[in-house]
């Protein structure tokens, strides 16, 4: 519970010191026209009364000079009031909007940041963001919900002393307004926590309307005829979605009917109440003005503090996941030990095993193996063999959960996420076809070197990729993709780009290639392995590094030093090209099996040798 308090304190200040940065002035004049709206209503009341107690007072007078004050009072009273919370308002939103910016960037920043990728393969992981992401805004605005909060029960305890002043027995009209404010939370707690329950069906929901507007998804959309089913699926979901929210949301308005109807009896007495009191003069006409008055404002003094109140717990609950995705983050920032300039002894897999979820199958089960230093190595097996994974667990995206990874006998789990990170570069099958212009879709893949059009060139030639970025319109300078009106590319096209952007490296202790020549054609992927050969030589020259190359084609297979064969997640078989060929057992049998289908020559030309 302490521990809770100060993660909140901890928040605060946190969004104080944001609002405090986008805008100095703007959070020092909205706090003070803050104060005024707190106090204006009070000081509105409190003038009416004076101006009615003052027509009792001076009945008899003939001068009404002692009038101009108390009109003047309530006449300013009324128009400031009205003014600072118009102004209020204003600048509020002004200031949340600027701060939500920061947080929003902030957030996506804490995802950017995580080295690893569990958080968005995950979907318990992934409606944690999600939930983050879209309740940015109303944690932007946590500190004036709370200030709000309390400054519309502080008017709420001035209109209720003033009543009190009146006459005691209507503090009882006071206590009348807590039903009102306890049961309204209830009403919005339950339907945070649905809200809660169904992020993953509204991430889906979401995803499913996406696939509909997703141009890669599109043609096969259309040739299935999907479309429809995909959408009617959306709406069921967005059908079940509204159908959770149903139940806490009618419980919450009768929750809230049933509080106002408590308040509205206590009104209704303690009306009564002063008017008999006025009638049997023992209190002056101004007290039933008042009570008149403040009855009034008291109403709307309490939809803005149920309402500021349910703001501010929204908000509080968002922190909780906010806090979360910080620490998660932060997790990752400590490097106790940076990784090796150079490799000298390579990559040790022990034991190494693994599965995506705790209550999921093993996915790699004991693999053991040693990748010299400047080696390559070839991962080989059929899809769902293991190979990817194997890939995303050496390049520190994933933990193992057996076992251990090391580099030069340190293991990698100590050398830091992050670090490692930087001293991989490589090209996914799954790669991403960043629309940016092709200098930045390249160039960040070594974002020290973005601005450095020598490497940018470098990286394109290594790749192969010279000849198509120079027959695009404005070469380097050209915008790709058609979502913002740019060129697109071929399947083939765009691997090519994605590998410039993964020879960006010059010095990396790992290189990764799975799958990367997946859409080339013949040609392309011989002219690809002879530069891939020469930029891999220099970087095993350089720093040792290890090449890890994932691929069906046994044509690309058989360029590795060492090959390994995975099968149902684990080592069967490994040894070089022409060793497993001749052993005769799996690798042979893959072998054999491809070149009969597609005639792959038996040449063993090796151009990385
Ligand atoms: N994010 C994930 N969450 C849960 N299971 C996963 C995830 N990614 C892969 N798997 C499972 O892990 C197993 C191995 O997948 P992996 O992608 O490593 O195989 P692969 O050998 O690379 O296959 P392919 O040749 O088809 O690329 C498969 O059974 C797959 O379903």
């Amino acid at each position: 519970m302490i521990r809770r308090g100060l993660t909140h304190l901890a928040v605060l200040r946190h969004l104080a010191g944001l609002s405090w940065r986008v805008s100095r002035a703007g959070s020092l004049v909205t706090a003070a026209v803050f104060l005024v709206v707190a106090f204006g209503s009070v000081g509105v009341a409190q003038s009416q009364r004076w101006l009615i107690d003052g027509l009792q007072e001076h009945a008899h007078d003939q001068s009404l000079t002692w009038l101009i004050l108390p009109v003047v009072v309530v006449a300013f009273a009324h128009v400031a009031s009205t003014i600072a919370t118009r102004v209020a308002a204003h600048l509020r939103v002004n200031l949340v909007q600027k701060v939500e910016v920061d947080l929003s960037e902030e957030v996506f920043g804490h995802v950017a940041r995580v080295p690893t990728i569990k958080h968005l393969e995950r979907s318990s992981y992934l409606d944690r963001v999600y939930l983050v992401a879209k309740g940015s805004g109303a944690l932007a605005s946590y500190g004036w919900s709370i200030a709000e909060t309390g400054a519309a029960a502080l008017m709420v305890g001035l209109s209720v002393w003033l009543l009190v002043l009146v006459h005691p027995a209507l503090l009882v009209l006071g206590l009348t307004t807590l039903p009102l404010l306890v049961l309204a939370g209830r009403g919005q707690s339950a339907l945070r926590r649905v809200n809660d329950e169904c992020a993953e069906a509204t991430r889906l929901e979401a995803n499913l309307h996406g696939l509909c507007l997703d141009v890669d998804a599109a043609k096969e959309i259309w040739i299935s005829g999907s479309g429809p089913e995909l959408s009617t699926r959306a709406d069921r979901l967005w059908a079940e979605i509204t159908g959770a929210q149903r139940v806490p949301l009618i419980r919450g308005t009768l929750l809230d009917a049933a509080g106002w109807l408590c308040y509205l009896v206590g009104l209704g007495g303690g009306l009564a109440l002063v008017a008999a009191e006025v009638i049997a003069g023992q209190i002056g006409m101004g007290a039933l003005v008042l009570v008149a008055s403040l009855a009034a404002q008291l109403r709307m003094q309490l939809w803005a503090l149920r309402d500021n109140y349910n703001r501010a717990a929204e908000a509080g609950h968002v922190v909780g996941h906010y806090h979360w995705l910080r620490d998660y983050a932060a997790a990752f920032d400590d490097s106790p030990t940076p990784a090796p300039e150079r490799l000298t002894d390579g990559i040790t897999l022990d034991g190494v095993g693994f599965r995506y979820s705790e209550d999921g199958a093993s996915v790699l089960r004991s693999i053991s193996a040693h990748l010299p230093a400047g080696s390559v190595v070839g991962l080989v097996g059929i899809n769902g063999a293991g190979k990817s994974t194997l890939v995303k667990l050496l390049t520190g995206l994933y933990q193992p959960t057996s076992g251990r990874i090391l580099v030069d006998g340190k293991p990698l789990s100590e050398l830091g996420a992050r670090s490692w990170a930087s001293s991989s570069c490589g090209v996914f099958q799954d790669f991403a076809r960043l629309q940016l212009p092709v200098r930045e879709s390249v160039g960040v893949g070594d974002l020290a070197a973005l601005d450095n059009t020598h490497a940018i060139v470098r990286a394109v030639d290594s790749a192969g990729a010279s000849k198509l970025v120079g027959a695009l319109p404005d070469g380097l300078d050209t915008q790709l993709g058609t979502i913002f009106g740019g060129v697109d590319l071929s399947g083939g096209q765009w691997q090519r780009i994605a590998l410039a952007r993964g020879m960006m490296r010059t010095s990396p202790l790992l290189l990764v290639l799975d799958e990367p020549t997946a859409a080339l054609d013949p040609q392309a992927e011989h002219d690809l392995f002879e530069n891939f050969a020469r930029h891999a030589r220099e970087a095993a020259a350089r720093t040792g590094a290890v090449t890890v190359l994932v691929s069906h084609r046994f044509s690309t297979v058989s360029m590795a030093d060492h090959v390994i064969v995975i099968a149902d997640g684990a080592i069967v078989e490994s040894g070089s090209h022409t060793d497993l060929l001749e052993s005769g057992g799996r690798y042979a049998e893959l072998y054999a099996t491809q070149a009969a289908a597609y005639a792959v020559p038996t040449g063993k030309g090796n151009p990385l040798t």
